[in-house]
């Protein structure tokens, strides 16, 4: 395969993209081409919403083709379009070929949560020190231990322990954290998603590990429970607020993630109504919100 490597303005990226996509490129991606450096700008999006802006400052587009041939024919014809004005070819390169899979594999490595507790793909072997672990690939769905607010949250049912009553993982993804309370003894779970990709992810994960737990579409949360989990974004977060409120029990906790630390006090004021907010974990600029009710 041949790689073509754009430099775009913010601009011009809707119009590139769109070309290299008629031109049948395999795919298309657009990095910030300021990254790693001083001039890197975070671009934050919420799901379900339109991203925040088309592209960065500067971005560098890649696009991918099946041949050399296909590739220059790209490049020639973009270079001659009136929306190709302030953009520039960077290169057109082979990709070598690799093996992509081991690659792939290579990249996720098992991720500690406790000393005694961890994170490991299928091709790895556990470690010596693991006394609870998940087995986890990176699949369709979101959660595989290698994102802070998962992190935080495995590390918050970690530290409890056990006494969890029943739990309801709002968000499930891939289930991580459903199962991760069943590693800790949580026997009446329900995990919800509203992507029926996550549902399935989480029923293979939960079934590859053992664990038994209901996993659904939101509607499927029913009642009251002693462990709420969301790990979602803060936006969505504090729409669900009066809903994962009342799905906690008396002597029950609520535990959210996906928010960052400049977000606290919002959230704070979201949920004032029902529970009180602490903030109770941070990393990497992400903070974990609990309350106990
Ligand atoms: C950041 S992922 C978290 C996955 C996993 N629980 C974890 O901690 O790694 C957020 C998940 O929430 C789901 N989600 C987003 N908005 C939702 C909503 N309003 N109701 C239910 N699930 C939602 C997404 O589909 C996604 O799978």
């Amino acid at each position: 395969m041949y790689e073509l490597s754009l430099l775009c303005p913010e601009g011009r990226i809707e119009a590139v993209g769109e070309a290299l996509e008629a031109l049948d490129a395999l795919s298309v991606s657009v990095e910030d081409a300021d990254a790693q450096t001083e001039a890197e700008q975070a671009l934050f999006g919420e799901p379900g919403m339109p991203p925040p802006r088309d592209g960065w400052q500067r971005s560098r587009v890649v696009a991918l083709f099946p041949t050399q041939e296909a590739a220059g024919e790209a490049r020639a014809l973009l270079e001659v379009q009136d929306f190709f004005d302030g953009c520039r070819v960077l290169g057109l390169a082979e990709v070598p070929d690799q093996d992509w899979v081991r690659l792939t594999q290579s990249q996720f490595a098992p991720v500690e949560i406790t000393p005694e507790f961890w994170i490991v793909p299928t091709w790895h072997e556990l470690p010596a020190q693991a006394k609870r672990h998940i087995r986890l690939d990176p699949g369709l769905a979101f959660g595989t231990g290698t994102h802070p607010t998962t992190r935080m949250c495995l590390r918050w049912i970690a530290g409890r322990g056990g006494d969890f009553g029943r739990v309801l993982d709002y968000g499930c993804g891939s289930g991580i954290l459903a199962i991760g309370a069943a590693k800790f003894g949580a026997a009446d779970i329900d995990a919800v998603d509203i992507d029926p990709a996550a549902v399935e992810s989480t029923r293979l994960n939960a079934e590859a590990n053992g664990v038994a737990l209901k996993a659904g579409l939101p509607e499927a949360a029913q009642g009251r429970y002693g462990t709420v989990l969301a790990n979602i974004l803060a936006t969505p977060l504090k729409v669900l607020a009066p809903l994962l409120c009342a799905h906690v029990d008396a002597g029950g906790h609520l535990v959210l993630a996906g928010i960052l630390e400049r977000q606290a006090e919002e959230l704070r004021e979201a949920y004032a109504p029902w529970l009180p907010l602490q903030v109770s974990d941070a990393e990497d600029g992400w903070i974990l919100m609990t309350a106990a009710r």
